[in-house]
């Protein structure tokens, strides 16, 4: 099951592996035609109604693959305004090769005939709102045709993430756009949800949620996405992060980074990390003693000061009070294992409920401790069995045996090695790996650095995601610091290269 985000995202991380979206189309629209082949035989008029995006695309391909049938193309709108070169190209090679196509830029001139079949491709996962024209014309027809119907990716005008009509949610029941029905109120809501109502659906890599509960067969097409695009993590985990425009400070996260005392660095590392990761705002609770130094490392930091040199027990009311005004704490970096430390940890993720990156020596704390918080542990491979987990040398080994470690203590784990494996909190869970980065990271303090990218993802998306996309841009940031400056990488040089590796163009 894949919901139309995973989707889009497996998508582009597909392309990033060499297999480009006009190949999925070419393998997607063969699917459509093999759906059309079962359903009538050669000569039968097909008549498919193709919309201008890549679900258009899809069908344009499948009327290649058609050449035994009556086909004909009918593209609702005018060729200019295609919105993909893939799916213009497949437009453009339908022309030259001299299949029939039909330009319908008015809903009152489609006439589709009688055919035997009518293949859907007018909307596909691109969907927003109610159908407009002359997609709403043209599902009234089809509807009202004794045509077999065979949706492509999903009827048009349903959503694939929840079955429900496209725009049946607050903001989009009133269609857009012209229309013949404005004058007739009470049509207008009887059709906000039109939709097409499809006897099979051949849908794309995996079952989509909102399919199961219609009235249509539904099929699965393989269309050779590499199993390693769902399975690492690449530039596709990065789309829909992108902020609203119209926000305000603080509306992009808010991180305190709990650290420091016995160093002074990697609290520091991991506060500029978090704010080159994209947090509006970034707090460091840090001992007295180094507060300065800490601060002196970035005029970008707001530095809270704790009485002495150690992070212990006597802090925690502070503490509590900044971390409730953050929208995620940073534990641990630089913190050091005195005892009072360890104390400390215990005591605050009791009663913490937020969202919190444990990191280095707060780690151990986690497996014992009841908590309500939403953890993200980022630990080594050493660390992890300091927890209680255990490690493997096969990659797809460690990733189970960290999947059920993670749905043993109940939060999201990230664990760093070559591949970095990440499992979410939860029974069932996904699990990813990332295989960004390099040996130069071995230096100190990418961890840190890596802890305040996750911190400031943590702001913005789940706890899974957050850890996928930190551990990504994390080695990212690395690699691009190694073509420049090889194995003598620094920390600070992953933080400069974030923002670049955190692009998701
Ligand atoms: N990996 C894959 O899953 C692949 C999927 N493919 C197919 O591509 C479509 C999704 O294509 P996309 O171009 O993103 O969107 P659509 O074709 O669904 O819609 C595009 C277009 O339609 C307009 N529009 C949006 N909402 C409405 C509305 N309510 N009424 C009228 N018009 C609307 C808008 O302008 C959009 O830009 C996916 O479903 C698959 O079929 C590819 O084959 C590659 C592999
Ligand atoms: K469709």
């Amino acid at each position: 099951m894949i919901t139309t985000d995973r989707m889009a995202a497996v998508d582009a991380n597909a392309a990033a592996l060499g297999v480009p979206r006009k190949q999925l189309m070419e393998s997607s629209g063969n699917a459509v035609a093999r759906a059309v082949r079962e359903v009538a035989d050669p000569g039968a008029t097909v008549a498919l109604c193709c919309g201008r995006g890549n679900n258009g695309g899809d069908a344009f391909v499948a009327a290649r693959f058609l050449s035994a049938y009556d086909a004909t193309v009918h593209l609702l709108g005018r060729p200019e305004s295609i919105r993909t070169d893939i799916a213009r190209e497949n437009w453009t090679a339908l022309e030259t090769a001299e299949i029939p196509t039909e330009v319908v830029t008015d809903a009152a001139d489609l006439a589709l005939g009688d055919p035997d079949v009518v293949v859907d491709a007018m909307l596909g996962s691109g969907a927003t709102g109610a159908l407009r024209e002359p997609e709403r014309t043209a599902a009234r027809l089809i509807n009202e045709s004794d045509a077999a119907v065979v949706a492509v990716d999903v009827p048009s005008g349903i959503d694939a993430d929840t079955g429900e009509p496209t725009g049946s949610d607050a903001d989009a029941g009133e269609p857009t756009g012209s229309d013949a029905d404005t004058s007739e109120p009470s049509k207008i809501i009887t059709d906000s949800g039109i939709h097409v109502d499809a006897d099979r659906v051949v849908t794309f890599h995996d079952e989509k949620p909102g399919l199961a509960a219609l009235d249509a067969e539904v099929t699965v097409a393989d269309i050779g996405i590499p199993a390693a695009a769902e399975r690492f993590t690449g530039p596709g985990d990065l789309l829909g992060l992108a902020r609203d425009p119209n926000s305000h400070k603080g509306e992009n996260g808010e991180v305190l980074v709990v650290g420091g005392g016995p160093y002074t660095g990697a609290p520091s590392l991991a506060a500029r990390a978090a704010l080159r990761a994209g947090a509006d705002l970034v707090r460091v609770a840090c001992p007295e003693t180094v507060a300065r130094e800490v601060q002196g490392f970035s005029a970008d930091l707001i530095v809270r000061e704790l009485p002495g040199d150690r992070i212990g027990p006597n802090h925690l009311d502070r503490v509590r009070d900044l971390a409730d005004a953050n929208d995620v704490v940073v534990l641990g970096p630089g913190l050091g294992d005195g005892d009072g430390s360890a104390e400390f940890v215990r005591e605050f993720l009791t009663a913490y409920g937020g969202r919190a990156v444990v990191d280095a020596d707060a780690l151990r704390v986690v497996p014992t401790v009841e908590t309500d918080a939403e953890l993200i542990c980022t630990p080594h491979q050493g660390e992890l069995v300091g927890m209680g987990g255990e490690t493997a040398d096969d990659p797809n080994e460690r990733a189970a045996l960290v999947r059920s470690f993670a749905a043993e203590i109940g939060h999201t784990l990230l664990v760093k090695g070559a591949y970095d494996v990440i499992a979410g909190g939860g029974n069932g869970d996904e699990v990813r790996l990332n295989r960004t980065g390099n040996p130069g990271m071995t230096v100190g303090g990418t961890g840190d650095v890596l802890a305040g990218a996750v911190g400031a993802l943590a702001a913005q998306t789940d706890p899974f995601r957050a850890a996928a996309v930190g551990a990504y841009v994390n080695g990212t940031a690395g690699d691009l610091a190694a073509a420049e400056n090889g194995y003598g990488l620094v920390a600070t040089d992953l933080i400069d290269r974030l923002p670049e590796a955190m692009r998701d163009e």
